[in-house]
């Protein structure tokens, strides 16, 4: 379980995250969302620790992050598995590469011991046999499936995700969405996803918090936000008289 206390973050004079508590489940898609520039993906880094909160503490069950010193977070930190928007794939190393690359820093795994590992990776996000290719030769969607090896590559017990669907069609996005909450649900990961994607939201949304004016403005499930009376959320989510008609009808 992850656990935040009372996040603050600001950047000079932009006071971006004002005081966020929440905490986080093991084995549960859990969603920060929220319009652009809300703080999404800085509440994010604070979590992870790219960001340091100006104020605050994160909790990885029950050890203060927060307060350890860079070598105290290794042992957590092997822990993480991160997938970020644009995959951020190494382009001049293979499909396989990339998938070892963590297994090489954090690791004394033998060669052939990461070979298998990188191949039972590939096989779980349905790219067997890719291990050649190069980013370049690989689809959008296909780039986040090795992303997605990557990051499950050290068995991760903390998954971050931001934007898993930028950039993909409304297909691809969904086995995207499919593929992370199967990995959050088969080793009890607990997953963190920033998304603007609303049927990733209702979809696979555990548990979300809507971030509005740097603060926690609704926290529930995607069964809970179908129906909210809160009207910030309401502009959010049912913005286009689609969604409007659509929610209707739930
Ligand atoms: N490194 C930084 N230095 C200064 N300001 C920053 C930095 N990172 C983020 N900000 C500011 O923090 C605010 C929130 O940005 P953030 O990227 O967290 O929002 P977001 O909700 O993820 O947005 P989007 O949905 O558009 O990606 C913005 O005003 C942004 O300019």
């Amino acid at each position: 379980m992850i656990e935040i206390k009372d996040i603050y973050k600001t950047f000079g004079e932009n006071e971006v995250l004002k005081g966020i508590s929440a905490e986080f489940k093991p084995g549960k898609n859990n969603l920060i969302i929220g319009g652009s520039g809300s703080g999404k993906t800085t509440l994010l880094k604070c979590i992870v620790g790219l960001h340091e909160p100006t104020k605050g503490q994160v909790f990885f069950d029950g050890e203060n992050f927060t307060d350890m010193n860079f070598e105290q977070r290794v042992p957590v930190r092997k822990h993480i598995g991160m997938l970020f928007q644009n995959s951020a794939l190494f382009d001049s190393m293979t499909v396989e590469q990339n998938i070892i690359f963590p297994l090489n820093l954090f690791t004394d795994m033998s060669k052939s011991e990461k070979l298998d590992r990188a191949n039972f990776c590939l096989k779980r996000v349905n790219l067997e046999g890719k291990n050649k290719l190069f980013p370049a030769e690989l689809s959008g969607g296909m780039k986040k499936r090795v992303g997605i090896a990557r990051a499950i590559s050290m068995e991760p017990k903390y998954l971050f995700v931001d934007e898993p669907n930028s950039g993909l069609d409304p297909q691809t996005s969904l086995v995207i969405d499919d593929l992370i909450n199967e990995i959050t649900q088969e080793y009890n990961t607990t997953t963190i996803i920033v998304t603007h994607d609303m049927n990733s939201v209702m979809g696979i949304g555990d548990h979300i918090i809507f971030l509005y004016q740097g603060k926690k403005w609704w926290e529930g499930s995607n069964k809970e936000i179908a129906h909210t009376e809160n009207k910030e959320l309401n502009d959010f989510v049912f913005a286009s008289k689609f969604t409007q008609a659509a929610r209707e009808k739930l």
